[in-house]
């Protein structure tokens, strides 16, 4: 049961970069960090998911890759790339 689509999550994220509080938003903190901390923030997910994959169960492994998808849209947020730039690649 999904609580959001990966397209409904970046018009989100796009909401949040643009108006949100660096305060009370995690994305809007992010995306004021700029390229360099998010990049790290998505390797850093990205070695959570390989990790759980290999060694923890079904939901565990899902949960990181929602973190890591989760990464991955602020920094195309903070680098002004949209979801057809990536699309166009598929
Ligand atoms: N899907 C996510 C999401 N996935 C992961 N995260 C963040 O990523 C963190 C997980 O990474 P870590 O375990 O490394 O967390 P951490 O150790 O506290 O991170 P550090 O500060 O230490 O780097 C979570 O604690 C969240 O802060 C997310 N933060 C927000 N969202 C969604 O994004 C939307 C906008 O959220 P806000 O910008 O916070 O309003 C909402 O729909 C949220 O549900």
């Amino acid at each position: 049961m999904a609580n959001k689509t990966f397209e409904q999550l970046f018009a989100e994220l796009q909401h949040k970069a643009a108006t949100g509080d660096p305060r009370t938003s995690r994305t809007a903190e992010l995306v004021s960090q700029g390229v360099h901390a998010i990049g790290k923030k998505v390797v850093e997910e990205a070695a959570e998911v390989w990790m759980a994959a290999e060694h923890e169960g079904e939901e565990r492994t899902a949960e990181e890759i929602s973190q890591l998808l989760y990464h991955l849209q602020v920094l195309m947020t903070a680098r002004g790339i949209s979801l057809d730039d990536v699309y166009a690649h598929l």
